[in-house]
């Protein structure tokens, strides 16, 4: 099966008044499709109602893989705070799941997997033992790991450091090729790196974001990757970033 492409449409509704007024985007199979916003405006909301999890905001409106099958069943999220298991070293925790599910999960992949987000000596380590970047690594593992066809990552490489940042997203860029990735994040550097697509979430609606006709994983100083970003801090409010006191 090919990870499909997925339409949301409609108005996502909070406690007291519409956060997102209508907006309708599909986001295309196989690809990383990026979401930037404002604080509080409903990004999270969003990946939980893919997710099919517990929200606080309601859609009046429609999720849909465009393949027709159900989505849920497909999807793994990777959420902002890690949600490891206190109890359990790092390599109980990326396998955590699959055990849930009563499988027999593959040590040998998941230490792999630990071993290339750069843990492979940390897998008995519990997350009370590990750095905050560390915990995020183990999360990404543990998400890898579950090889899902949908795959929704919030703010997941936030709690790094500016090089581990970097090769997570190279990792990620590559281990996750030919999935449906939903990413939020509040970085533009990192959304031009690794977006297929962009979109900018506003109370107004969600809006398409200009990307460079090149590739991602994209280089993060090439002239167009910086214009772009210049562009994209632009459409996020800094009316003029120069000017940023
Ligand atoms: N558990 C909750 N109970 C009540 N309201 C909530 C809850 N979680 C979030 N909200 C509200 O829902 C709105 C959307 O929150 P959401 O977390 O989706 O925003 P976000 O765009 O992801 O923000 P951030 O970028 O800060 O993570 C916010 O106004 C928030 O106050």
């Amino acid at each position: 099966m090919t990870a499909p492409a997925i339409h949301l449409a409609g108005v996502l509704q909070g406690a007291k008044a519409a956060l997102i007024e209508p907006f309708d985007i599909t986001l295309p199979g196989g690809q990383w499709s990026v979401l930037l916003g404002p604080s509080g405006v409903g990004k999270t909301s969003l990946l939980r109602l893919l997710a099919g999890l517990p929200c606080a905001a309601q859609l009046q409106g429609q999720i849909i893989a465009e393949d027709g099958a159900p989505l849920t069943p497909r999807v793994t999220m990777m959420a902002q705070d890690d949600q490891l298991l206190p109890w359990a070293g790092a390599l109980k925790n990326v396998t955590i799941a699959a055990r849930l599910r009563g499988e027999r999960p593959d040590l040998n992949r998941a230490g792999a997997l630990l071993t290339e987000v750069g843990l492979g000596a940390e897998t008995e380590r519990k997350p009370a033992e590990l750095s905050a970047g560390q915990r995020q690594r183990v999360a990404l593992a543990r998400t890898l790991f579950e090889g899902r066809d949908i795959v929704l990552l919030d703010e997941p490489f936030a709690a790094l450091d500016v090089v581990t940042r970097h090769q997570m997203q190279g990792l990620a860029a590559r281990l996750l090729a030919g999935r449906t990735v939903v990413l939020i994040t509040h970085d533009p550097a990192e959304a031009l790196r690794l977006a297929d697509h962009a979109w900018i979430v506003a109370r107004r609606g969600i809006s398409p974001c200009a990307l460079p006709c090149t590739p991602p994983p994209r280089r993060i100083d090439a002239p167009e990757t910086l214009a772009a970003q210049a562009d994209l801090l632009r459409r996020m409010g800094l009316a003029s970033p120069d000017k940023v006191a």
